[in-house]
């Protein structure tokens, strides 16, 4: 045969789940995206409709509810059971990867105090992408939305010009972006939250305190940032779309506009993205992304 079945991956893909820990003293809430995708030996079904290996991914789907009744915790510890499960389970599966995104919910003020049962969306979203394959279990931690400014302490000149070039050289330029940032644990445990933590102020930090000549100066500085911090942390990727903000043109109103009135462009944008590796940090192999 000159055709053959090549990679293939199924599973459940953003299964809604929140859980309200209803404790005396307040509520909590866990607000989760879960997304499954099992591998293993799957050609019978793609090859003759055998589905006897299958699991379905309703039933993927309802595991993820069942398991949410005995608690969470972590993004990475709630990943990490349930990739475990389905590989040491389910016969002909040999890889499960499970991607978490959590919402943020932040507890509502009233007259100064915490209320008890009441929350206000907030922005920005945490990551963990947990894969196991029966002996490892390769852990990702990240963000995304996380929307930043710089009002000043941001240039790009240089650059090379050719003859469709027409950006002019800045030398005090607004810069924003929405970080994507996923950082690769050495080891399947830690403290979880306290890493994120850790890795999110170092990116908020870095990002404020890195006088910038181009997106990709302060890319490369945010990543190194976060590993200089976390010893554990094997590798960083990090994905960030340059949100452009470009001076407006007053003088038709016989105004000056002295670096206060911007319009901000949604599209096109540039998007940069790199990573940062941390030499001799095992191989992740299909873990990564
Ligand atoms: O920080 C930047 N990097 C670029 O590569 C680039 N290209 C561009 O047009 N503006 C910018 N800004």
């Amino acid at each position: 045969m000159d055709l053959r079945l090549g990679d293939n991956q199924y599973g459940k893909a953003e299964v809604r789940l929140v859980r309200v820990d209803r404790a005396e003293a307040g509520h909590t809430v866990t607000d989760l995206n879960v997304s499954t995708a099992l591998a293993g030996d799957l050609d019978a079904t793609h090859l003759t409709g055998d589905n006897s290996g299958v699991l379905p991914t309703d039933t993927q789907k309802n595991t993820v509810y069942a398991f949410a009744r005995d608690g969470v915790g972590e993004p990475e510890e709630f990943g990490l059971r349930l990739a475990r499960h389905f590989v040491d389970t389910t016969p002909t599966i040999t890889r499960a990867r499970v991607h978490l995104e959590r919402y943020r919910w932040e507890r509502i003020t009233v007259d100064g105090q915490p209320a008890h049962h009441s929350f206000a969306r907030a922005a920005g979203v945490r990551t963990a992408t947990v894969t196991y394959d029966g002996t490892t279990a390769w852990v990702v931690s990240g963000l995304t939305d996380l929307t930043v400014m710089n009002t000043t302490g941001s240039e790009f000149h240089g650059f090379h010009r050719d003859r469709f070039t027409t950006l002019p050289e800045a030398t005090d330029r607004i810069l924003a972006t929405a970080v994507t940032a996923r950082w690769r644990h050495a080891t399947d445990t830690a403290n979880w939250a306290e890493s994120f933590g850790l890795a999110r102020g170092a990116l908020l930090e870095a990002f404020a305190d890195t006088h910038s000549r181009s997106l990709q100066q302060t890319l490369h500085a945010m990543g190194e940032r976060v590993l200089r911090g976390q010893p554990d942390l094997a590798q960083i990727r990090l994905s960030l779309p340059n949100k452009h903000h470009f001076l407006v043109d007053l003088s038709p109103f016989d105004l000056d506009n002295p670096g206060e009135v911007f319009f901000a462009a949604d599209r096109p944008y540039g998007l940069i993205e790199g990573e940062v590796i941390r030499d001799g940090a095992p191989d992740p192999g299909l873990a990564w992304w």
